[in-house]
């Protein structure tokens, strides 16, 4: 699967917008997506206390070695794999264990001194038959890509079709306004949680009253972060990035929507140029150089964008991969990879799964973090074995009658399984297992169908163990996994996440409630959010 990459080509060197002044993508209009939504630098935060306390407690519990020398001391390394594509990933690894590949057709055979004779010991019936099977695989090849293309272009024209109705219009207007911010609010958790490096969250263990002291400027952060998105849509989160606790360097969106990817660009110039932000409050911090490249991040190897070159993306994570050379090349150069709503797109097959494991992993540096949110595939296991469930028991209260045979393959009406609101939808369009779990973990199509947002479109299941599992085989090790609604019962008293929800219009002031109707909170229940260690 392959989408345009209309990329310039990569720079020579990266430079530093704050030191050099160049804005590196300017544009005019201001955007937002559906589903995930905005936030504004300054309701985002309190600017007294940009750098805060919360990422003490995130790495409490973890003690590590040293963390990575700084990118720049990367930077000029070269040990990126340009030339490598997809298959190049397939050839070095090992077979999966989860589910056996169907088998590629043969290759035409050169011929040889002595072929001849060897083929002439095989029957002709043999020969048509091996023939006939080969055409067979051929066939089902060619189909199997032409639908995995047809399922991206029809996710990528989606999101590139997704209006922009304006910041006004999403805060006022929409049906769905408290549970745009919500999401928002669990995306800036995150962010503040696990964004900063084992050296910076250390600094603040050892000052732990700095938060209180709003006159104090934070200890110097000299060490700033170097941020890939993947999936990134139309930069809604670029505000988010910017008010990180530790400041950010270098922030790469990737998406393979190539208008939301422009839409981004435009977003990051308006920011750079200090259009469309509002009067009051501080100024937000400084930005960050970004750079936004249309971009398949489930479907290809990441090798070939030029800064993610640049920065440094490891062949070797991953089974299959040298140990040895993967532990002296340490890795790649960024900090952080985040993915918010979007690896769901990956489980359309174990091959992308893997390809989205090998990016991230190869990307990220030793100690980096793997932050996203996602379906929460014990929301969608619950709901499936409960619809199978009610389902028997109605079908046993019926009186005997004779049912006609379902043609092959066919899945009754009655067996589809769907359930959602007025707001959002899950739709199964095949059959689903009777206990909810997903067996084998990949390609378990849905559409999913959130008003004003998305629009039926198809997405995958992430069986959350079998990915849990998987991430292993790429050094990337668990260290969070909440479902959206925890979160916000973890973290509304924090003294910044709550004021922060308030802010954000998350929580009514003056009940102290979420903003949002029992519909939306039923629409947010669907998701959980992650954080790996790359270790
Ligand atoms: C619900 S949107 C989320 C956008 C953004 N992360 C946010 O939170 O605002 C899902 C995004 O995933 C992107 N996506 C779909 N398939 C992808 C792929 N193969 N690689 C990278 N991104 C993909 C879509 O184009 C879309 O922008």
């Amino acid at each position: 699967m392959t989408s345009p990459d209309p990329r310039p080509s990569a720079p020579t060197s990266y430079d530093d917008p704050e030191r050099n002044g160049t804005p590196a993508s300017p544009g005019p209009t201001s955007r937002q997506n559906g589903r995930p939504d905005e936030t504004r630098p300054n309701e985002d935060t309190d600017q007294s206390n940009p750098r805060r306390k919360r990422v003490q407690e995130r790495h409490q519990a973890r003690k590590r070695g040293p963390t990575q020398p700084s990118m720049f001391s990367r930077r000029g390394r070269s040990r990126s794999p340009s030339n490598r594509t997809p298959d190049d990933n397939s050839s070095r690894r090992s077979r999966s264990p989860l589910r056996p590949r169907s088998p590629t057709p043969e290759a035409p055979k050169r011929k040889r001194p002595g072929g001849g004779s060897r083929m002439g010991m095989v029957n002709p019936e043999e020969m048509r038959r091996r023939q006939e099977q080969r055409d067979r695989l051929l066939e089902e090849d060619a189909m199997r890509s032409s639908r995995d293309r047809g399922v991206s272009d029809v996710v990528r024209q989606h999101y590139n079709a997704v209006p922009e109705r304006g910041r006004e219009w999403r805060k006022t207007e929409s049906k769905i306004k408290g549970l745009r911010s919500f999401n928002n609010w669990v995306k800036s958790t995150l962010i503040q949680k696990f964004s900063p490096d084992e050296e910076f969250a250390a600094r603040f263990n050892d000052t732990k009253d700095w938060a209180d002291d709003s006159q104090r400027p934070p200890p110097v952060d000299d060490k700033r972060l170097l941020v890939l998105d993947l999936g990134c849509g139309k930069g809604g989160d670029l505000g988010k990035w910017q008010l990180a606790p530790q400041r950010v360097d270098l922030y790469v969106g990737l998406d393979p929507a190539n208008i939301s990817i422009e839409q981004a660009r435009d977003r990051y110039g308006q920011m750079r140029s200090g259009r469309g932000q509002r009067g009051r409050g501080r100024p937000p911090p400084p930005l960050f150089h970004g750079e936004f490249y249309p971009k398949d991040c489930f479907g290809e190897w990441l090798g070939d964008v030029g800064i993610v070159q640049q920065v440094g993306i490891d062949p070797n994570a991953g089974p299959g991969g040298s140990l040895m050379a993967s532990r002296w090349s340490g890795g790649g150069g960024f900090d952080v990879v985040t993915s918010m709503f979007a690896i769901h797109y990956a489980f359309e097959s174990e091959e992308k799964t893997r390809q989205m494991l090998s990016n991230v992993a190869g990307c990220l540096k030793k100690g980096g973090r793997f932050i996203g949110v996602c379906p929460n595939s014990d929301v969608i296991t619950s709901r499936v074995s409960t619809f199978h469930k009610n389902r028997k028991e109605k079908e046993s209260a019926k009186p005997a009658a004779a049912e006609e045979a379902p043609e092959d393959g066919e899945v009754q009406e009655d067996e589809r399984c769907e359930w959602g609101n007025d707001i959002y939808r899950v739709r199964f369009p095949g059959a689903t297992p009777e206990d909810g779990i997903f067996r084998p973990p990949f390609g378990w199509r849905y559409t999913y169908f959130m008003r004003e947002a998305v629009e039926e479109v198809p997405e995958y299941v992430v069986p959350w163990e079998a990915f849990r599992a998987l991430t292993e085989d790429y050094n990337l090790e668990l260290q969070y996994r909440k479902p959206f609604l925890d979160i916000w019962e973890d973290e509304k008293n924090d003294r910044e996440l709550g004021p922060l929800s308030e802010r954000m219009g998350v929580r009514n002031r003056a009940t102290g409630e979420l903003n949002m109707t029992d519909e939306e909170k039923d629409a947010v229940s669907f998701y959980h959010a992650f954080c790996f260690y790359k270790v």
